[in-house]
């Protein structure tokens, strides 16, 4: 197996293969350098040391910069400060030596070339020797020279039993204990934290509030949004719109409203198969987003949205790791929302075939966990362009439905103007002429209808009196619509849509 076919096997199918058993596996077939991205370096160590003893009699040696080789008596100390040394301490052993060394931080000297010709050097001659270099990154950076030396493994964020666990064992130094009701929902909201930081939050809320609490669980919510946010390729949302804020598309919302209940425990009793999710393909502006942020809600549930720009870039295996980042974050989160904004604008044709490999390899591990997945995630995808998605993604088991949003129609329009007009004016709303402006905003999207009552207001507001009916019917006529800009595209997914290939929101 080379390093491709291995990246492959750890970002595709066998997606869910345990650390410890992978680990063992490439150990045995004598991979030289291992790297492994996380932040939990001392329960990675903890794990890799406990994992060996049973089937190895490596020697374990651990260096970082500031206090060098530890963990024996006779190099303590050895090579601080100087990273090409640390691995010519290597050297220093007979070929016949079984051994592991541990390099913390490892990844900020692989630009130095003495290091990383060393590294290279090195990964030729352990192949034949029960050595191993294992780098414990908190960054996943690996220049192009070393890609084919180095092996990338996850090590996966720690599971509930092991969450509650730790918070068992640091209850119990404090000498309390939670009821078993808020253990769990602490357990629940720790998901997608390291074992680190759940002790610094744990001391944060004690520090705080003097004990742990339900006020800590807010505490914790925030430390996780701050995660996500450093994730760059996850932000997490906290939308407060609601499906009755979605003027038309009947069907879709009938469709939602239908499957509200079924990431209960009702739901799971039942044997109700969880929903995977949901594709809206439409014209720019019809409220894809707004639905996906209004699923959020009404499920409330969490919402996590995908930059699917910044999946790739960088070098090979780097936009697999993302994905498999992303897939993990939303995992450990769930029940949650996972909103993909644009999938068409990452899996288009002509990426297939420019990138040496990589947005296949993305797409297939996404299609994959798409088919498989049997957590709570709920995805909801969004595109404008149907020609340009890849036709594995319309296939039946991908999503529970794809709907085509269109241009609304002149009773849906009055919804729209009906929306805005309630949230800027509770009280006078009913004043404005909806009808009128409904008939006068024909191929106007919601997104183009919201805009024309703004600029009305702007017009108003700056000639100090109240915006009117007739301040938007003006603003209507400037506004030129995208169905009319772009009315070859429009007209060309309308008949695509209404050749019955796809079902209709409205
Ligand atoms: N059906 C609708 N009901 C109410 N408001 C709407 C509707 N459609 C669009 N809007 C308004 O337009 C704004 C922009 O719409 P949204 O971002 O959901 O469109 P989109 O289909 O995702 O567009 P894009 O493809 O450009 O991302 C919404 O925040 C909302 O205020």
């Amino acid at each position: 197996m080379n390093n491709f076919e291995l990246i492959l096997l750890y970002y595709g199918k066998k997606i869910f293969m345990s650390f410890v058993k992978d680990f063992k596996l490439l150990l045995k077939a004598r991979y030289p350098i291992i790297y492994i991205n996380t932040y939990e370096e001392e329960r990675v160590e903890y794990v890799i040391k406990s994992a060996i003893q049973s089937f190895t009699n490596r020697a374990v040696y651990s260096w970082d910069f500031i206090e060098g080789y530890c963990n024996n008596p006779n190099d303590n100390g050895y090579a601080i400060r100087n990273p090409l040394q640390a691995l010519e301490f290597i050297d220093k052993f007979t070929l016949e030596t079984p051994l592991l060394v541990l390099l913390k931080d490892f990844h900020l000297f692989l630009n130095d070339i003495s290091v990383s010709r060393k590294l290279r050097n090195l990964a030729k001659s352990l192949r034949n020797q029960s050595k191993t270099i294992v780098i414990i990154a908190s960054d996943l950076t690996i220049p192009l020279n070393l890609s084919d030396s180095i092996t990338i493994l996850h090590f996966p964020l720690p599971k509930n039993s092991e969450i509650k666990k730790e918070l068992l064992r640091i209850q119990e130094s404090l000498g309390y204990s939670l009821p078993e009701h808020s253990l769990d929902n602490l357990v629940k909201a720790s998901q997608g934290l390291s074992l680190e930081k759940i002790r610094r939050v744990l001391a944060k809320i004690i520090a705080t509030y003097k004990e742990i609490n339900v006020e800590s669980l807010d505490l914790v919510f925030k430390e996780k949004q701050q995660l996500i946010s450093q994730t760059q390729i996850l932000e997490f949302y906290n939308p407060v719109t609601k499906i009755s804020d979605i003027g038309g598309l009947n069907e879709l919302k009938s469709w939602l409203k239908f499957r509200a209940a079924s990431f209960s425990k009702r739901a799971e009793e039942y044997g109700l198969p969880i929903p995977k999710g949901l594709l809206l393909v439409g014209i720019q502006g019809t409220g894809k987003s707004l639905t996906a942020k209004s699923i959020a809600n009404e499920w409330n549930l969490p919402l996590l949205k995908l930059d699917v720009g910044r999946l790739f870039g960088g070098i090979i295996g780097e936009s697999e790791a993302r994905v498999r980042q992303m897939i993990q974050f939303a995992e450990t989160i769930s029940p949650c929302i996972l909103w993909i904004d644009e999938i068409d604008k990452a899996f288009t044709g002509s990426n297939f075939n420019n990138d040496s490999g990589t947005t296949k390899r993305v797409f297939g591990t996404f299609i994959t966990w798409l088919s498989e997945k049997k957590s709570p995630v709920f995805v909801v995808a969004t595109a404008n362009n149907i020609d340009s998605l890849p036709p594995e993604l319309l296939r039946k088991g991908r999503f529970d439905e794809v709907f085509f949003i269109g241009l609304p129609d002149l009773k849906e329009r009055e919804c729209i103007f009906k929306v805005h007009l309630k949230k800027i004016r509770p009280k006078s709303w009913s004043t404005y002429d909806t009808e009128i402006l409904s008939a006068q905003s024909n191929r106007f999207s919601g997104a183009e209808i919201e805009e024309s009552i703004y600029e009305a207001m702007h017009i108003a507001f700056n000639e100090n009196r109240e915006f009117t009916t007739s301040d938007i019917l003006n603003s209507l006529k400037r506004v030129v619509p995208l169905a009319y800009t772009s009315q070859k595209n429009i007209e060309e997914l309308e008949d695509w849509a209404s050749a019955g290939k796809i079902r209709l929101a409205s």
